[in-house]
């Protein structure tokens, strides 16, 4: 079976339920949405040079802005069903719309106007929620999917966390407190976000004359982090750089490197740090470990390995990875 579409199916689930309370069902047409605005992202990057690009009207970013409307109006329809539930009493306020709607409703009641400039307006809402379901399930998926076909790759790797997830757990659903103690699992997981980053770069401008090394930056510079690049270099990591090693995380992430340098940032650094990154390894360790208590897995004949980045670094050809049941 192809795990890529798979993985992308558990995730969406997985933040629909935890992020906003709704089956995936209900976000299916954001998703897909979503996934083809990325596309027409990537598509538009190579004529960004041209000027004013942006705002001609061309098939690609006439869909673009199509796309913006639906999910716009999409989300709108589960805000607006949802705030009349949380009036009414009826909704649960355990989910993340839930927790925003509920309190972005007493900070504007609490200052008695509907556009107190301490709340969000409905857009601010719907900007948070479009970044939670894109941000919450795509990097989760690539995450899972790489792991799956590295875990295919090395037998020997996925035989050992096999044995630590059934000693942990035996055939049982796993719990939150064992799968905090998953010390190969974790590793593992690691290795995979060093080496296939689901997100390959970050970019920051700077605000104000900085100085880094010996070089002057003016403020207003864009400046490109390139993750993949930093996680892949040999200086850092040592000779065997390229290589899927886990055990370089054994001592934990600061010990990692060649020579202590903090040079593992998946989940970025600093005040924009992932806010869901926790979440994010818990929802993997659990995902894989279910897998390795049930199934042996290798990759499929028509397995070709093209990771290529659309926003993440997808696998290009799909990911076919035989399932043997045991
Ligand atoms: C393997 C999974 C994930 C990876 C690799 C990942 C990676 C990242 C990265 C690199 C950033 C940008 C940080 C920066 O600009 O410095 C980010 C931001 C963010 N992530 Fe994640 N993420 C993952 C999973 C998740 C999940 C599961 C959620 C939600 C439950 C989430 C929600 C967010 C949000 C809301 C932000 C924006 C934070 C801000 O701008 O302050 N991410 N993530």
């Amino acid at each position: 079976m192809d795990v890529w579409p798979e993985m992308q199916n558990l995730t969406r689930d997985v933040i629909s339920r935890a992020a906003f309370g709704s089956s995936y069902h209900e976000g299916r047409r954001i998703f897909q949405l979503q996934g083809e605005q990325a596309e027409c992202l990537i598509k538009a990057v190579p004529t960004l040079v041209i000027p004013f690009n942006w705002y001609l009207p061309t098939e690609n970013n006439r869909r673009m802005k199509q796309i913006a409307r639906e999910v716009r109006t999409l989300l709108m329809g589960i805000i607006t069903k949802r705030e009349k539930a949380i009036r009414s009493g009826e909704a649960t306020k355990d989910d993340l719309l839930g927790l925003l709607l509920e309190s972005n409703m007493r900070e504007m009641g609490q200052n008695g106007k509907s556009n107190s400039s301490l709340g969000m307006t409905i857009d601010e809402v719907i900007e948070e929620c479009k970044l939670f379901y894109f941000a919450g399930q795509e990097t989760t998926s690539v995450l899972l999917t790489w792991t799956l076909v590295v875990l295919s790759m090395h037998p020997e790797w996925q035989e050992m966390a096999r044995e630590e997830v059934l000693q942990q757990f035996g055939r049982q659903k796993p719990d939150f407190d064992g799968l905090s103690r998953l010390k190969i699992v974790s590793m593992i997981l690691y290795e995979v976000l060093r080496l296939y980053s689901p997100v390959i770069m970050l970019s920051r401008r700077t605000y104000k004359t900085m100085q880094l090394a010996d070089v002057t930056i003016p403020p207003g510079v864009l400046l490109g982090l390139p993750i993949l690049l930093i996680h892949h270099d040999p200086v850092i990591w040592g000779p065997d750089a390229t290589e899927f090693k886990p055990t370089r995380f054994s001592e934990g992430i600061s010990k990692a490197t060649k020579n202590g340098q903090q040079a593992f940032f998946p989940f970025g650094w600093g005040p924009r740090i992932c806010i869901g990154q926790n979440f994010a390894l818990l929802e993997a360790k659990m995902g894989l470990s279910m897998i390795l208590q049930h199934f042996k897995f290798e990759l499929s004949e028509k397995y070709q390995h093209a990771p290529y980045p659309v926003i993440t670094v997808h696998p290009q050809h799909g990911a076919p990875i035989t399932f043997l049941r045991f």
